[in-house]
């Protein structure tokens, strides 16, 4: 079985990109998604979350935004949680592939912000890296409504695009139509799974 790495900055088009894999019949683990689920009401990481920043979680229920503000004006909170998180998602990330083997996937695809940052290319047989120009990346982003200075703080605190790019062994570039995006995707399918 193949396992895929998929990573790129925020907004640089992930989701879009493992849409196609999974449209495939490709099983896709989701490390944002994981995350989450692990910090939803009474979730698995809230209690430790809540005993490293008691004022984010009350009631069981994590204040996302608080947390996020929190982790960007300050590196050593943001490394005591990703050590809570992260293990937690490995842990997630490895049922999962199990389980797909059980299934005799042909491959799998994780898609992973931090995956070079974490040392996840050395668990993976290919890196799949997703780009566009800033300019697009922040046009994106804030679409969804997060401050300015919030995008540049998190854009700042991942490794740079272009770093990305060098390590990967695919590049796919989203800058241009979804069109353009999805087809070099397909293509790319058909090669990795003749
Ligand atoms: C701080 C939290 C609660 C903020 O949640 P929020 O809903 O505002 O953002 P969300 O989780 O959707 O993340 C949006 C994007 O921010 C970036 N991002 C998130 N966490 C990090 C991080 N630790 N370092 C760098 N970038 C990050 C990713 O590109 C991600 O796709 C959350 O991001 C979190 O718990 N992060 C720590 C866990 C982590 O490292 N996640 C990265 C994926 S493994
Ligand atoms: N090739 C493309 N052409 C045009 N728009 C795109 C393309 N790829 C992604 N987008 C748009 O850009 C935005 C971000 O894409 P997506 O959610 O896939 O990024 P992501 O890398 O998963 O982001 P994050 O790291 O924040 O979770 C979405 O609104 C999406 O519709």
């Amino acid at each position: 079985m193949k396992i895929i790495g998929l990573t790129g900055g925020i907004g640089m088009g992930k989701s879009t990109v493992a849409t196609v894999f999974r449209r495939s019949g490709i099983p896709v683990f989701d490390a944002d998604a994981t995350v989450r689920a692990l910090q939803v009401k009474n979730g698995r990481a809230i209690p430790r979350i809540a005993a490293a920043f008691p004022d984010v979680v009350r009631d069981g229920v994590l204040d996302r935004t608080a947390l996020r503000a929190r982790i960007l004006s300050d590196a050593g909170a943001k490394r005591r949680l990703e050590a809570i998180v992260h293990p937690l998602v490995r842990t997630a990330e490895r049922k999962f592939v199990a389980a797909a083997r059980r299934r005799h996937a042909k491959a799998v695809l994780l898609d992973i912000p931090l995956l070079f940052e974490t040392g996840g290319e050395r668990r993976v047989d290919l890196v799949i890296t997703v780009s566009a120009p800033r300019s697009v990346q922040m046009a994106r982003v804030q679409r969804r409504g997060l401050p300015i200075a919030d995008i540049e703080a998190i854009i700042a605190r991942q490794m740079p695009d272009a770093e990305k790019r060098r390590r990967a062994d695919v590049v796919i570039r989203t800058g241009l139509s979804r069109h353009h995006a999805i087809s070099a995707v397909r293509r790319l399918i058909q090669e990795i799974l003749p």
